[in-house]
């Protein structure tokens, strides 16, 4: 791998709670090359909204980090004040929330907002942001983005609206963006164009994505590798083709039985009996322990690491077997 845009090491979060601090991220480690899309995936709870969260330094109070490190080309960025972190995030760290309306102001127009975000990280005029934004809009597949860009975002439709988000995140054509469920809200036919948009401007831009979905099938689709979680851990980590070709870690192998067909994407990730552990009741050994099928005395005492390499699963009794033909 070339050097790394981004490297999370041994990455831990915890919540102080009235009862101590609870465990929520617990030794996450990870890199994303430049150009790179690394899908971040796993059931509700198991810390991917975290993992990006700290990434671009908006983990609140309760919530804090409190070992190991985040580094941005090289640059250790976890522990960078407030102010510094502002000025990182939108200039080499951009971001996309599943909720388009939560990312845009309501009452100022699309142009005046891309406008805005321009001239905040880059030394140019109102006018040439404005060309700028023009050309954004055109980029991410925006029709008549010349009448559009004066347009408020009520006038969009939900696919449109998360097209303007994406521009917005590459106002100043960003390294690295961290993308939080960007297709849940939207329809599957949408979804699967803004999968391609993604795609095809990290191949364009050489932007790296850090993408967190559930939905195993959206990776499937536009991970280059994936990194699968668990109650705070990455259980598995590798290239998209092998992990879901070759899933090592039964709870993988359960995320991949559990992809509906593409046309009812909407199912739920419901082959897994049982649900992911509160944080203040994580099982010991591997958390995973009571829902596995291949659970051994051990796997309830020793918790698994993930070894080195570029396939690997942190998993006592790994599947070495093809699962998916
Ligand atoms: N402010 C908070 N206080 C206490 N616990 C929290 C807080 N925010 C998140 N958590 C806990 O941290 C864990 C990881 O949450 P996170 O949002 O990262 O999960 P996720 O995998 O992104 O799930 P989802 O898809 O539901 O967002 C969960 O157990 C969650 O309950």
């Amino acid at each position: 791998m070339t050097a790394p845009l981004l490297s999370v090491s041994d990455l831990r979060i915890v919540f102080d709670g009235r009862h101590g601090p609870l465990t929520a991220l617990d030794g996450v480690s990870f890199a994303i090359a430049p150009g790179e899309i690394l899908g971040v995936v796993g059931e509700s709870g198991a810390g991917k909204s975290l993992t990006g969260t700290a990434v671009i330094g908006l983990l609140d109070p309760p919530g804090r980090i409190s070992g190991g490190e985040i580094r941005l080309d090289g640059q250790r960025i976890d522990n960078l004040p407030p102010e510094a972190m502002r000025k990182l995030r939108g200039r080499r760290i951009g971001a996309i929330f599943q909720d388009p309306l939560t990312s845009l102001h309501p009452l100022l127009t699309v142009g005046e907002q891309l406008v805005e975000t321009i001239t905040t990280h880059l030394p140019v005029s109102a006018s040439v942001a404005r060309t700028r934004a023009l050309s954004l809009l055109r980029e991410v597949g925006i029709p008549a983005a010349e009448t559009r860009i004066d347009q408020y975002p009520h006038q969009f439709s939900g696919g449109m609206r998360q097209r303007v988000v994406i521009a917005l995140a590459l106002c100043a054509e960003p390294k690295l963006i961290i993308a939080d469920e960007p297709t849940t809200a939207l329809d599957v036919s949408i979804q699967a164009q803004i999968t391609t948009l993604l795609k095809r401007l990290c191949r364009e831009h050489g932007t790296a994505i850090m993408l967190v979905t559930h939905d195993m099938g959206v990776i499937a689709e536009t991970a280059d590798r994936v990194a699968v979680m668990y109650a705070g851990r990455i259980v598995e980590i590798g290239p998209v083709e092998e992990v879901t070709r070759r899933p090592r870690h039964p709870y993988t192998a359960g995320l991949m039985a559990s992809i509906p067909s593409v046309h009812a994407r909407h199912a739920q990730l419901n082959q897994i009996d049982g649900a992911m552990p509160r944080l203040n009741a994580i099982p010991d050994g591997c958390a995973f322990n009571p829902r596995c099928g291949r659970v051994q005395t051990f796997c309830r005492e020793n918790k698994p690491g993930l070894p080195p390499g570029l396939h690997g699963a942190a998993c006592h009794v790994p599947l070495m077997e093809p699962v998916h033909a």
